[in-house]
């Protein structure tokens, strides 16, 4: 039989189980204690690592869309980020009816890991433009991760590919916006702030630009919700204990609220 034949004669036979790889996925959920809740706690995380690699695929596609100017194909991918979203947000409620004393039987056992060491939440950080550069030293040991990291880091994010989209469409942008350093996380430019509020004046003769506007807007606004409702579920279930990662806890949690990541799409609200 010919390579071709044997790979069929493998399709033909092979089962959900093979084709999902569901003997790694299903048996990667190992308890360091004996606590009935420790399993909740890796479902949540693992379930929420699966999202964000379904996350970063679709907003790196979205990326590369908006740079060849296929706005269509990417308000399609920015929909269903949006979705999976929701769905991080509502997962805070299964995570909720961990109570403070079931979760302090078993959170010895963690140790120093933590969130905060989430890889692919940075790397979707990054792709919206957030880049706080101490983050690399997290992954200094892990060199794969490290390059992994280092290329959306430098990379422009989805606001930055999105304002040259204004640009293209003939707004007088800053032209030391198109070649900055994207290793700076944005700070916020007037020409920008402009070419947005006329987007908004006119949508009927900006359609596309308003309907990427208001998909950025979809994304920041839930993953903010996402961001409260860590730090409320943290604050119920450990009060103001220091993280286990080393920082303050909750008022860490409660600073990090305050970033914003594409700045004039919420602040042409106001001069509407
Ligand atoms: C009992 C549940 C949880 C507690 C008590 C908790 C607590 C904390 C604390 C205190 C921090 C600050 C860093 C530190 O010092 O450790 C943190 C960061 C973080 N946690 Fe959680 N967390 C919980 C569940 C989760 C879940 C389910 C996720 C989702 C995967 C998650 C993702 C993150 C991320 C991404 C950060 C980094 C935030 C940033 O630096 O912006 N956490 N968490
Ligand atoms: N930072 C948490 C620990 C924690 O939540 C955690 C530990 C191991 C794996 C994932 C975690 N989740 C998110 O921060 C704490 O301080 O209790």
């Amino acid at each position: 039989m010919d390579e071709k034949g044997i790979h069929t004669d493998f399709l033909k036979r092979m089962t959900y189980g093979e084709y999902l790889n569901l003997d790694q996925v299903l048996n990667s959920q190992e308890r360091l204690s004996e606590h009935h809740d420790e399993m909740l706690f890796i479902v949540i995380h693992q379930v929420k690592e699966l999202w964000m690699k379904l996350i970063l695929h679709e907003l790196n596609a979205a990326i590369a869309a908006i740079t060849k100017g296929e706005l269509q194909e990417a308000f399609k991918m920015l929909a269903r980020v949006s979705k999976i979203q929701m769905q991080l947000v509502q997962a805070w409620d299964v995570l909720s009816t961990l109570t403070p004393a079931e979760y302090m039987e078993f959170r010895g056992s963690l140790g120093q890991a933590s969130g905060f060491q989430s890889y692919q939440n940075r790397m979707i950080e990054f792709a919206l433009g957030y880049k706080q550069s101490h983050i690399l030293k997290i992954y200094e040991k892990n060199p794969v991760l490290l390059s992994e990291l280092k290329k959306s880091y430098e990379a422009p994010s989805i606001y930055d590919v999105s304002i040259e989209a204004l640009r293209k469409e003939g707004f007088p942008i800053n032209p030391t916006l198109t070649d900055r350093d994207f290793t700076q996380t944005y700070q916020g430019d007037p020409t920008v702030a402009d070419a947005w509020l006329e987007v908004y004046r006119d949508v009927s003769k900006y359609w596309d630009l308003y309907q990427l506007a208001e998909k950025l807007v979809d994304i920041e606004d839930s993953h903010q919700q996402w961001r409260f409702r860590h730090m409320k579920t943290v604050e119920r279930i450990i009060g103001h204990k220091t993280g286990t990662g080393g920082s303050s806890g909750v008022g860490y949690l409660k600073k990090v609220l305050d970033h914003r990541f594409f700045p004039e799409l919420w602040d042409v609200r106001t001069k509407l």
